[in-house]
């Protein structure tokens, strides 16, 4: 993590502790680099975007270890969904957005010319902020993506193949909704319509479907934001078992749940800026800026 140098007035940074005139460098304290162990999953470099005229994300450098869980928090409009969609280039769907800067991925640049994007969004799984399972049974969820991919192959192409995959399919569909919490839930009733499942397990259901593709990384939009506080907080458990062996990187409005489950957090605030990143107990306890305190007490965002 380079340092983040903030040279702006106060005035332009919209901080509602300073005067005219104050640098923000001033009221914020530089801060520091974020010291972490083991190596970076994902490493942002000026990264900057924009739709149409609007420059959504500013100048965006940060480091995301991984096997551990990284929470994207500040208020609505700041730039949280633009930058977690800029780590499986999920951006290049929507025609207005350009992207500039560097994103690397276990230290390969994923903005160049002959990354196979389909083999990028295997590795960097999304799960979105409401449950979105297919209107198909439980195992027909999951076995979908594998067998979409020629990973897992039965009916007809295992015929032609001469290979028949379906004991696989069997141990991927418990494999799955296991690592999902899901399997003692639904485990006699896996032929049933993902439909029929509550808000809860539909989500953990699309965790499990995304989890059958085999990814490194897991990007989350507000995964419990439709839930109910027990469906919520089954989700947050899940999330913090699911970072032993993925990357997690998840964007919430919920302060407390970010301080829960997170190991580190990143702040950005209006106008698309990574303001501050760090460890979640200093974040919360200590920030070094003071629109970071300002935000987490509620004074401002
Ligand atoms: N598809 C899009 N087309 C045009 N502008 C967009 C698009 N998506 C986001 N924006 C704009 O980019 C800025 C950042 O939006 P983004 O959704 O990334 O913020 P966010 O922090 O995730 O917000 P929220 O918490 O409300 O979901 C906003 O000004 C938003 O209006």
């Amino acid at each position: 993590m380079s340092e983040h140098i903030a040279t702006e007035t106060a005035t332009d940074a919209q901080s509602p502790n300073t005067t005219a005139g104050e640098t923000v460098e001033a009221v914020e304290d530089e801060w520091t680099e974020y010291d972490f162990a083991g190596d970076a999953k994902f490493s942002a470099t000026d990264l900057n975007v924009w739709y149409g005229d609007d420059h959504a994300l500013h100048d965006i450098t940060i480091d995301i270890p991984e096997n551990s869980v990284t929470a994207l928090i500040g208020p609505s409009g700041c730039g949280k969904s633009t930058f977690l969609r800029c780590l499986n280039r999920m951006n290049d769907r929507i025609k207005a957005a350009r992207v500039e800067g560097s994103v690397e991925l276990d230290g390969r640049e994923i903005y160049q010319e002959g990354v196979d994007l389909v083999e990028l969004r295997k590795r960097v799984g999304q799960v979105f902020q409401s449950p979105n399972p297919f209107p198909k049974s439980i195992r027909e969820n999951i076995v979908y993506g594998p067998r979409k991919h020629g990973d897992i192959q039965t009916g007809l192409l295992s015929r032609l193949l001469g290979r028949d995959d379906s004991d696989a399919e069997d141990d991927l569909v418990e494999r799955c909704l296991r690592g999902a919490a899901l399997w003692d839930e639904v485990h006699d009733r896996l032929d049933d319509n993902a439909l029929g499942l509550s808000g809860g397990q539909q989500q953990r259901l699309c965790i499990a479907r995304a989890l059958a593709v085999d990814p490194d990384v897991l990007l989350m939009d507000e995964p419990a934001s439709a839930l109910d506080p027990i469906a919520t907080s089954k989700i947050e458990d899940l999330v913090e078992d699911l970072a032993e062996e993925y990357t997690v990187v998840i964007v919430t409005h919920n302060m407390q749940q970010a301080a829960r489950i997170s190991d580190q957090t990143a702040v950005f605030l209006t106008g698309g800026e990574l303001v501050e990143y760090g460890d979640t107990d200093q974040i919360f306890e200590n920030p070094q800026s003071q629109r970071v305190e300002d935000y987490i007490t509620g004074k401002f965002g």
